[in-house]
């Protein structure tokens, strides 16, 4: 806990921008100040830090103060926390030379584990690792192959067919780095038209699921999920009627959650509680992450086998109710944490 933090007029600008009022000293109505530096893209900004969450955090004694990319890294602060997505390896090294430099603030999260999700390959292999098999259900990842950018596109087809992929596949970039580009996906329906795609690619055997797909938030040791809509089944006569490839809107992303639809309970029922716990928890550790969501779908026609398609690093937490309780409780536990392993003086 930051006790006598300075901070400066363009942050005092920014938080006022952003709803906080900031001044000198460390405590604010007998709670010790929290300073949470951040650096967001405008549109993550906009979506987080919004008015519920900033009021709520002042009221706690927590304060986010806009970190100023113009400005060395080190010579900014002091903060007790680090909030931060931007892309680039620029921004990678500033951040881990930070930490490195400044071992007592929580930086959410290192950028090397944040790599991690980079990649849509080894963002799923950690589920792999983890064989979920026997937990209230089974959990794994969709049949994938992954085209690297050497592949010549006229090569694909020849590829799918030597690994025994089963159509109707979904063609994601390999990369996640932060850009629409990267989330232009597309559904192909036969194995020639896959000639038509840019490597690198990642591969993905469609599963039907019946539309709905599970969006798991993890907050530190909270989860929370919501059911959003996603793409429908895709039938066998659908299939075999159906040749080429078709790009397809980011349709689980909407904010129009499928919470509240008249869905059929079998498709509609939240994976078991004590299945997202464990996965949640192996995550958090093997990942090396606090902030994440993961998107898991359940096989159509089946209670329990559960499939997980995605895992994105900070994502849209302004769509997950009661963020801002979630969120300021944990900013709060991740200092008291700190207190309580500071050794008695
Ligand atoms: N293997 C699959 N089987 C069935 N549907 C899938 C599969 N993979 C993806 N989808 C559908 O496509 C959507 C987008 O896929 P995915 O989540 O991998 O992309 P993304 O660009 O990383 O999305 P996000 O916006 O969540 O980061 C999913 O939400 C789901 O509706
Ligand atoms: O924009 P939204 O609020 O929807 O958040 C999305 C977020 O975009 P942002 O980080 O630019 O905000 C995406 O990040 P990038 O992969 O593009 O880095 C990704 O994490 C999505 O899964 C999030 O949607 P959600 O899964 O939570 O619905
Ligand atoms: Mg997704
Ligand atoms: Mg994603």
């Amino acid at each position: 806990m930051r006790l006598g933090g300075e901070i400066s007029e363009e942050e005092r600008k920014e938080e006022e921008e952003v709803g906080t009022t900031a001044f000198s000293g460390g405590e604010c109505c007998g709670q010790n100040k929290v300073v949470v530096g951040y650096a967001l893209t405008s549109k993550k900004k906009n979506s987080f830090l919004q008015p519920k969450l900033t009021t709520l955090a002042r009221n706690k004694g927590i304060y986010f103060v806009a970190i100023d990319l113009n400005k060395p890294l080190l010579e900014q602060g002091p903060f007790d926390i680090v909030l931060h997505k931007l892309s680039g390896e620029e921004w990678r090294e500033i951040v881990e030379d930070y930490r490195q430099k400044h071992p007592e603030v929580n930086v959410l999260d290192p950028p090397d584990a944040i790599q991690h999700l980079h990649n849509r390959q080894s963002m799923l292999q950690v589920v792999v690792d983890l064989n979920l098999s026997d937990c209230h259900g089974k959990v794994g990842i969709p049949r994938q192959l992954v085209i690297t950018k050497e592949k010549n596109p006229s090569d694909i087809p020849y590829e799918v067919t030597k690994a025994g992929m089963k159509l109707p596949l979904v063609a994601k970039p390999l990369l996640v780095d932060g850009s629409a580009k990267s989330h232009e996906l597309f559904l192909a329906y036969d194995e020639s038209s896959l000639s038509e795609l840019e490597p690198p690619l990642v591969l993905q055997e469609f599963v039907n699921h019946g539309g709905i797909l599970f969006k798991i938030y993890i907050v530190g040791e909270n989860i929370k999920v919501v059911r959003r809509f996603s793409l429908p089944n895709i039938s066998k006569r659908e299939l075999s009627k159906v040749a080429g490839v078709f790009r397809f809107p980011r349709v689980s992303c909407a904010a129009a959650s499928a919470e509240d639809a008249d869905l059929d309970p079998s498709i509609a029922e939240h994976p078991p509680r004590p299945l997202l716990e464990r996965l949640a928890k192996e995550l958090r550790h093997r990942l090396g992450l606090c902030l994440f969501n993961v998107d898991m779908i359940r096989e159509y026609g089946t209670t329990d086998v559960f499939y997980v398609i995605d895992i994105n690093y900070f994502p849209g937490y302004g769509k997950m109710p009661e963020y801002e309780h979630i969120f300021t409780d944990f900013l709060l536990s991740l200092v008291q944490c700190k207190i309580n392993m500071k050794p008695a003086t």
